[in-house]
């Protein structure tokens, strides 16, 4: 042995005793956490038989001071990713939070799911977007995880749609950054793939990519891309377009890697549930407003945000459920509704519109 190898065998001797002694301390102060986490439990519990455990508000600051108070050499992200998950069990300690999501398993929804309520919630998939709303409607499940829209292909309307007859409130958004891989089975045969199947959207993100590499290819769409995974496991001659957990569930092979035509493609997701959130500092307030049909309407209607220097981020029209030509107005503007600012215009929207139904106030997507 070289005298080198020898120091250096030592110098990583001596780092990982110190790893141990921080590891050791880690673990004293995150029980210290839960301790005080469950002294928290006692507090709300206190408060009676509708006690709220998960605070979306409370769980936005924490996770932003994460980020603000990193000085690295972990990124910001992968901080407030741990903290993530430190205050996801320390919520299963005080009660553990049930959610719904779109499957099944697999899907980006789930992985959506994970990243806001972290590992330690109690998620179950199901099937459609309307089961998700139905279940929280129940109270079988608090909270339901639905996607809302698309950087490249635009707003999911089933989840609009199914906010003109719900009650539902929304609680929070998740974004994710979408990649799609194409994979295929151990079976299958790469250069005698015949079809590809997704879930329509996906197939339409990854549009051009299709038209260059498979050009002659059949596309199928599929309910899921999870879906999609699970058909490639017995077909010799087919190929699925999904994310990296169902090729992780499905036990596929990536034939090609982030395959989405545009890099910065994401979701954004709702959190859905039946409480009012409280201001966090940072956020975003959606609504729903039905207008008279008549010249000038979309004017009086986004004229006093534009006064009360309000920001808006998003505004969508769908067809009413109730009438021909009649339409609805999705908007989303920064803000919470508590504000001054947003109270008056929302009050002035109110005058002028047939129907206006705040969706919620919520913390604006911290990671
Ligand atoms: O502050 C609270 O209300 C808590 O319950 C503690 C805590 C946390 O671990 O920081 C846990 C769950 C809540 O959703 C928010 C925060």
């Amino acid at each position: 042995m070289t005298e080198e190898t020898i120091s250096s065998d030592q110098r990583l001797l001596a780092l990982r005793d110190r790893i141990d002694e921080i590891d050791g301390e880690i673990a004293r102060l995150i029980s210290e956490r839960a301790d005080c986490a469950l002294e928290v439990a006692e507090v709300k519990k206190a408060t009676g038989e509708d006690a709220l455990y998960y605070r979306p508000e409370r769980e936005a600051q924490v996770l932003r001071r994460a980020m603000e108070r990193n000085k690295g050499p972990l990124t910001d992200e992968e901080m407030a990713r741990l903290f993530r998950e430190i205050m996801s069990a320390c919520l299963a300690l005080e009660e553990p939070v049930k959610v719904a999501y779109l499957g099944p398993e697999g899907t980006f929804t789930q992985q959506a799911t994970l990243k806001h309520f972290g590992h330690s919630a109690q998620s179950r998939p199901l099937a459609a977007i309307d089961e998700v709303f139905r279940e929280v409607e129940a109270g079988a499940v608090s909270y339901g995880v639905v996607p809302v829209e698309n950087s490249t292909e635009g707003v999911i309307n089933h989840t609009l749609d199914n906010f003109m007859t719900s009650n539902l409130k929304i609680c929070g958004e998740v974004e994710l950054r979408i990649h799609h891989h194409l994979m295929i089975s151990d079976i299958t045969r790469p250069d005698a793939i015949t079809r590809i199947y997704s879930h329509a959207q996906s197939l339409a993100q990854c549009r051009k990519w299709l038209d260059s590499h498979y050009p002659n290819v059949e596309r199928i769409a599929v309910a899921s891309n999870a879906e999609a995974a699970k058909r490639v496991k017995g077909e010799w001659n087919a190929a699925a377009i999904a994310g990296d957990m169902a090729a992780e569930l499905y036990d596929l092979k990536v034939l090609a890697e982030k395959i989405e035509d545009r890099p910065d493609n994401s979701t954004r997701f709702l959190i859905i549930g039946s409480q009012a959130v409280p201001a966090s500092g940072d956020d975003k307030t959606s609504l729903m407003v039905s207008m008279r049909n008549e010249p000038g309407a979309l004017h009086d209607l986004l004229e006093p945000f534009r006064r009360h220097n309000v920001d808006l981020t998003r505004v969508e029209t769908r067809p009413s459920q109730s009438g021909n030509w009649t339409y609805v107005f999705f908007i989303d503007f920064k803000g919470h509704r508590d504000s001054a600012d947003i109270a008056a215009a929302l009050k002035e929207v109110g005058a002028c519109a047939s129907d206006l139904k705040v969706l919620g106030s919520y913390p604006r997507g911290v990671l």
